[in-house]
């Protein structure tokens, strides 16, 4: 299933922070239930009941992945049921993690209606395509941060592709190569209010990230992300200093299949509020992918 999650860009509104909690706290309505439209109807999305936390999600330190061992820890990662792992190793560090989590906090959004959670979209690469209008001005870091966390974790994710090839025996540049020079990064900040029914409501419906490779930086408290494995909801646990990477629909579809899109979706919470930023990456929209 095709992430339905990406929304252009021209519809969203940045607001700043005040604006942003009074509609929370309309939203969360001190307590109240929340709005109809909120609730998860019947099984679809899946029960909460099914949440497992004795599976663990694999943790991959970047920075060993020139040893055999640990690239055939990632790739048994990408092709078991996992289809994701926690990178750690990847050379930021803990107070850079942070700068980026907290100093962007004047960052939000409203777009879908179902899910409780704010959002912003914004391309940054290639440079060309940004729409710097909707870029935030306050704080007056918040460009600078993006670029530079931005390019940080495509190098990462660059790197971790190459290592992705060599892990099945294929040519290095395999899959960076069907990515191009143009390839299309965006960034996604996410911010979820305190729920008062996480029993009946999702922070993000389940769906599989259309991109070709995801890196998520946690909330650094706040878990809320689970992944579907072997049919059950299994928690993201928050590792401070840890970035989640999972594969897209596109990167199965270049590994025929054998790396994983993993599906994924957000619970909410009645106690703390959550953010999280994801860098997606995704090849150039003309490359034809999987030949
Ligand atoms: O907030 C998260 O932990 C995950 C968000 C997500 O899955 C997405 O933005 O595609
Ligand atoms: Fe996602």
């Amino acid at each position: 299933m095709a992430s339905n999650l990406l929304v252009s860009e021209e519809k969203l509104v940045p607001r700043s922070i005040q604006e942003m909690s009074m509609s929370i706290q309309e939203m969360s309505m001190d307590g109240d239930e929340p709005p109809s439209q909120y609730l998860v109807k019947g099984n679809s999305f899946g029960s909460k009941e099914d949440s497992s936390t004795l599976i663990p999600i694999p943790i991959i330190d970047v920075s060993l992945l020139s040893s055999q061992a640990e690239l055939e820890k990632l790739r048994s990662a990408l092709i078991s049921s996992a289809g994701c792992f926690q990178a750690i190793g990847h050379g930021m560090s803990s107070s850079y993690l942070d700068k980026v989590r907290y100093g962007n906090d004047m960052v939000v959004s409203e777009n879908q209606v179902l899910d409780w959670s704010y959002r912003l979209t914004l391309r940054v690469f290639p440079k060309e395509k940004r729409r710097l209008a909707l870029w935030p001005e306050n704080p007056s870091d918040f460009s600078e941060t993006l670029e530079e966390f931005s390019t940080k974790v495509k190098s990462m994710m660059d790197y971790l592709l190459k290592c992705m090839a060599r892990s099945l025996n294929l040519e290095e540049g395999s899959f960076l190569d069907q990515f191009g020079k143009q390839s299309l990064l965006q960034a996604r900040v996410n911010f979820y209010p305190r729920c008062s029914r996480p029993d009946l409501v999702l922070g993000v419906k389940p769906h599989t990230d259309r991109s070709g490779i995801t890196t998520l930086l946690q909330d650094k408290e706040v878990e809320g992300l689970q992944v579907l494995i072997d049919d059950k909801w299994v928690n993201v646990p928050t590792i401070p200093d840890a970035l989640v990477v999972n594969l897209g629909d596109q990167m199965q579809i270049m590994s025929n299949g054998i790396f994983k899109s993993p599906m994924h979706r957000v619970v909410t919470n009645t106690k703390k509020l959550r953010m999280s930023i994801a860098i997606f990456n995704e090849p150039e929209p003309e490359n034809e992918i999987g030949k």
